[in-house]
């Protein structure tokens, strides 16, 4: 049996990953040339690398059509229902570090924790004649926060595809949910985090689909062993 781990193709992820497996001793040749969408690993047969964009790896190890793959932990559980059930994270990697976040103009000086924002919720219609607008592209993790960590389950969630920071102040949305790593866009665009509003500490992940197949399965253990031993 073929296992198969799919690297991302491009990206900010992509240099480092491919690093981490060198030094794992798992050295990436593409087949065929340098814009080859598969790959081999030097004196591993048995194994074949697919390059695909992070966010298709997240879906290809949910739906079990890899076997392995690198990316970030919060596109695989804003993808997947149910992701511990479906996979297993492996191993963190150290890189591709970013926070999903709830934030809210700075502006609102009332609002500094999920409490506070489930009071402002409960009376947003009352006020405004209309819920609390989230702008995300996480609804998955924002539904499961809101409604199943915090009992907030007045709000309407509004699909941002980009530059959800500046939905705020466009007036496409009140608040909004997504990824920081330094911080400068959210202050950039005069939005606070919540005091309890970091919803995943996201970075780069060994994640693999849990098949029964890969129980007893050598190769699967010698993968899982070689990565965190390069870390
Ligand atoms: N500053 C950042 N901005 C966006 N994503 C980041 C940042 N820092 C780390 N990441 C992580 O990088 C991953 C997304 O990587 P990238 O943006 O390279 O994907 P992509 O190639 O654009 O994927 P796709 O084209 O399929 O959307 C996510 O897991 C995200 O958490
Ligand atoms: O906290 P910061 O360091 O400011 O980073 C956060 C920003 O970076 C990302 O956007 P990016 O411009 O990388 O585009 P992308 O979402 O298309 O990857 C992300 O969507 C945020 O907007």
């Amino acid at each position: 049996m073929t296992i198969t781990i799919a690297l991302p193709s491009k990206g900010r992820m992509k240099d480092e990953a491919s690093a981490i497996f060198e030094r794992a001793g798992m050295k990436i040749t593409a087949v065929g040339n340098d814009r080859s969408y598969r790959g081999r690993v030097e004196g591993w047969d048995g194994v074949e690398i697919a390059f695909l964009s992070a966010s298709e790896i997240a879906r290809e190890i949910g739906s079990g059509a890899v076997d392995f793959g690198v990316t970030g932990e919060d596109l695989v559980r804003e993808g997947l229902a149910d992701a511990d059930a479906r996979v297993e994270f492996s191993a963190r990697l150290g890189f591709g570090h970013a926070d999903v976040v709830v934030a809210v103009p700075e502006v609102w000086y009332d609002v500094d924790t999920m409490a506070d924002l489930g009071d402002v919720a409960a009376d947003f219609r009352a006020r405004h004649g209309r819920r609390l607008a989230i702008a995300t592209k996480y609804w998955r993790l924002t539904q499961q926060f809101f409604s199943g960590s915090h009992g907030i389950q007045l709000y309407r969630i509004v699909e941002s595809l980009g530059a959800t920071e500046g939905a705020p102040a466009s007036g496409s949305a009140d608040i909004i949910v997504d990824i920081t790593s330094t911080g400068s866009t959210l202050k950039a665009n005069h939005l606070k985090i919540l005091s309890d509003g970091v919803i995943l500490r996201s970075e780069a992940c060994l994640v693999r689909a849990r098949k029964a197949s890969h129980d007893g399965n050598a190769v699967v253990d010698r993968i899982v062993a070689a990565v965190r031993g390069a870390l």
